[in-house]
């Protein structure tokens, strides 16, 4: 961790701000692109994971394309220099005139989550003269083993579409003359670590490709989608996520002929290169005996905490002093739910010191919000320091 060598260094920024260890972003790339190119298969960023613009400019180095979930994310990523040819755009709810600038770019593919979208992105691009590559991004009712507030593949999710309705609609979404359907699109939900997980989703794709394409689809390409999970435990342990064995197990079990394979990885790509650092504000003890150290971070900097009750693991970069006391670190927010972490192990936390919120890379800043009009956090580059 990269902060713990670097502490002095980093009393003299303005706190909360996000440290973002651009070497390690470095290896994570590097490992993602040699590990994929085993088998050609082509990896997008998601960009809803940490958009920061410095890290956007590295990983597009890298070559890799882009997920993105809105308009305004997709505008990002072309003002960031990404080809759009190698960008695809999911979501369930895309307004006209995202769906217009998306047309209008040429993307890679709109990854259509319902029948209805499909006839209004035919609409659009009849009206735009154009014809617009789509996916369709199927519902394959998996349980994907992860924290049910961000499972997004199971029957009852608002995400994508479900088999039986495109089999129902099939002769329909064959005969719209302003969309060429040229993939099948699935993302599971994130954080899965259970990698077995994804030997279902394969089998489920195969059949899913198999019967559409026996109704007369034809296929380019299959994006499984995101959700390889990191180590948020002890990130110390594993720096880069096992790319190697999630590729593997989809090397192994997607049986879909010479099609391309596409992933959107996210957390896996920037959760461990980020830091968000805060200062101990006050430390006080509750009337039940509950040490808290107050901090100048909150859930306005990072929320997955008191959205999904998340864990971070956390530590005291500026103190030596070795105790047993426990603490529970609370935020500056107006909200009782605004807790980092309960009875968590520090060394003696005075007024002042620095704490690390490990693995705060992902779905951190881009997830920050200005409730209490708090200040959005900075952020600090270990290639600038
Ligand atoms: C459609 C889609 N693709 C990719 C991702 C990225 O997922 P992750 O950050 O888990 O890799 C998400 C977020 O879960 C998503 O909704």
């Amino acid at each position: 961790m990269l902060s713990r060598h670097i502490a002095s260094k980093l009393r003299g920024f303005e706190t909360p701000f996000y440290l973002y260890d651009t070497a390690l972003l470095r290896q994570t790339l590097e490992s993602v692109v040699y590990e994929s190119n085993k088998y050609g298969y082509k990896v997008h960023y998601a960009i809803k994971a940490n958009y920061d613009d410095h890290l956007l400019a590295i990983i597009r180095e890298y070559g890799l394309g882009i997920d993105c979930a809105s308009g305004n994310e997709l505008r990002k990523a072309v003002e960031a220099g990404f080809d759009p040819r190698g960008i695809v755009y999911a979501g369930v709810g895309k307004r006209d005139k995202e769906l217009r600038y998306a047309i209008s770019q040429g993307i890679l593919a709109i990854n259509c989550e319902s029948i209805e979208e499909l006839e209004v992105v035919d609409a659009l691009s009849a009206e735009a003269g154009a014809v617009t590559d789509v996916a369709l991004r199927i519902n394959p009712d998996i349980d994907p083993r992860t924290n049910h507030c961000i499972d997004t593949g199971q029957a009852d999710s608002k995400f994508g579409i479900s088999y039986e309705e495109v089999l129902e609609h099939a002769a329909r979404i064959k005969s719209l003359t302003h969309v060429n359907v040229v993939g099948v699109h699935l993302h599971i939900g994130s954080q899965i670590r259970e990698l077995h997980v994804f030997e279902n989703m394969c089998r489920k794709v195969n059949v899913i490709v198999r019967n559409l394409e026996g109704l007369g689809f034809s296929f380019r390409f299959v994006d499984v989608g995101g959700g390889l999970g990191v180590n948020y435990d002890v990130p110390e342990n594993e720096p880069i996520p096992n790319f190697a064995s999630l590729f593997s197990i989809v090397h192994n079990h997607l049986d879909i002929g010479g099609k391309e394979v596409h992933f959107e990885f996210g957390r896996s790509i920037v959760a461990e290169c980020g830091e968000l650092i805060t200062r101990v504000l006050f430390n006080k003890t509750t009337a039940t005996g509950r040490k808290l150290a107050i901090v100048d971070a909150s859930m306005t900097e990072l929320i997955r905490p008191a959205l999904y009750g998340s864990y971070h693991n956390i530590e005291n970069i500026t103190s030596e002093e070795e105790t047993s006391d426990k603490y529970t670190v609370v935020g500056t927010a107006c909200e009782s739910t605004d807790v980092f972490d309960e009875n968590v192990s520090l060394r003696r936390t005075r007024r002042g010191d620095l704490l690390s919120i490990k693995s705060a890379g992902a779905y951190g800043m881009s997830m920050a919000s200005r409730y209490n009009l708090h200040d959005l956090p900075g952020a600090v580059y270990s290639d600038e320091l």
